[in-house]
């Protein structure tokens, strides 16, 4: 199986091309910079050399020959690719923020008109799988929707109050320098940002809605000194008191059958480089405290794309995704 990566000189495109040479079917044959069309993409990803001799090209959509692209561009630009691939027959999985939210939420939340809209399936599998399986087109999640969804989820429907705040790495901004990720900003410190009014607060409170939810949703991100890795606490307000073996066992049971989700203490080192997503409850009555950590690139990007593309295409829901995470 043909596989294009449109945007593969960013972290998600790099970490997309890594994840995939584990996988059976799939051959990265197109990967796209428009900056460095005619370089090998082993110089701008060196931990690659050696397992690829692809250079990058132009992103024109008619010279995309694949049976499947991934999007992995800024949104807003996302929307002037899926079309025209899905239109020529090429499934696509958007890494973009382009088609996770309705047309009037997303023309709010980003201020900018969309130009192509169409429904999509939201790809977060462990909520959404039916919708995902056979797909032509699944809309990825932003990687703090997926931590914090997974966090929360099994309690969606208890709570009256979920307040979601989360310590994020670096390389969730993307490999664009700037003042916020200028390292003497951001080492030896915690950068809280955004505090009431990120962008990805319209996605927790419409998959806390769909799982049943009418809990008022908060959400705080804060910028931590680390490259790799989401970590969330949910304090989770219930509307009746719950003993910790009761919210345990709901956590257990609803993931029972998830390969990528594991009931074990969430430690932000151990999951990096991994599809997994370790999440871990304490009750204290009427509050849950519940916590999960993902690797951003991962489970809160390329991986959990991979894992949609594989739903896509009839594959095993783990093929390419089976590596652990590295600790320390
Ligand atoms: N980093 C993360 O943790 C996560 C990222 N995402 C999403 O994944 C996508 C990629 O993110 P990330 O890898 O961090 O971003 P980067 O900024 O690191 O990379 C962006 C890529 O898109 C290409 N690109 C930019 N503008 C255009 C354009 N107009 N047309 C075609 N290609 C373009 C760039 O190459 P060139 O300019 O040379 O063409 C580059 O390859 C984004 O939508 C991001 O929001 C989602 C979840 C987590
Ligand atoms: C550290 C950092 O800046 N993180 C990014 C989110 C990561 C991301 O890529 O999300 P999208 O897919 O929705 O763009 C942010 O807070 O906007």
């Amino acid at each position: 199986m043909k596989v294009a990566i449109v945007g593969a000189s960013g972290y998600a495109g790099g970490e997309l091309v890594r994840l995939l040479l584990h996988h059976s079917a799939a051959e990265v044959t197109c990967v796209t910079s428009r900056k460095l069309a005619g370089t090998p993409l082993d110089q701008i990803h060196p931990q690659l050399k050696g397992f690829t001799d692809l250079k990058f090209t132009n992103p024109e959509t008619d010279a995309i020959d694949a049976d499947v692209a991934f999007l992995a561009v800024p949104h807003t630009v996302a929307m002037t690719y899926a079309g025209k691939l899905l239109s020529r027959g090429i499934k696509v999985v958007d890494l973009s923020a382009d088609y996770r939210l309705p047309k009037e939420v997303f023309e709010k939340v980003y201020g900018v008109p969309h130009t192509d809209f169409f429904k999509a399936p939201y790809g977060i599998p462990e909520i959404h799988r039916k919708d995902c399986l056979n797909a032509k087109f699944v809309s990825n999640p932003g990687c703090f929707p997926t931590g914090a969804t997974l966090a929360a989820a099994p309690l969606a429907q208890l709570a009256h109050t979920v307040i979601f705040d989360s310590k994020t790495g670096v390389s969730g901004a993307g490999d664009n320098p700037s003042a916020t990720t200028h390292y003497p900003n951001v080492g030896d410190n915690v950068g809280p940002y955004k505090w009431t009014s990120h962008r990805h607060l319209a996605e927790m409170k419409q998959e806390l809605a769909f799982l049943g939810s009418k809990a008022n949703v908060y959400f705080t991100p804060h910028l931590v000194p680390v490259n790799r890795g989401i970590l969330t606490t949910a304090h989770i307000l219930l509307n009746e008191p719950l003993e910790q073996k009761e919210v345990e066992k709901l956590y257990r049971d609803f993931y029972k059958n998830e390969y990528f989700v594991r009931y074990q203490k969430p430690i932000l080192a151990a999951v990096r480089g991994s599809n997994f997503c370790d999440v871990m409850v304490e009750s204290e009555g009427t509050r849950v405290v519940a916590i999960s950590a993902i690797d951003n690139l991962v489970k809160g990007a390329s991986g959990q794309a991979i894992q949609n593309m594989n739903l896509m295409c009839g594959y095993k829901e783990n093929d390419g995704l089976t590596g652990a995470g590295l600790l320390p």
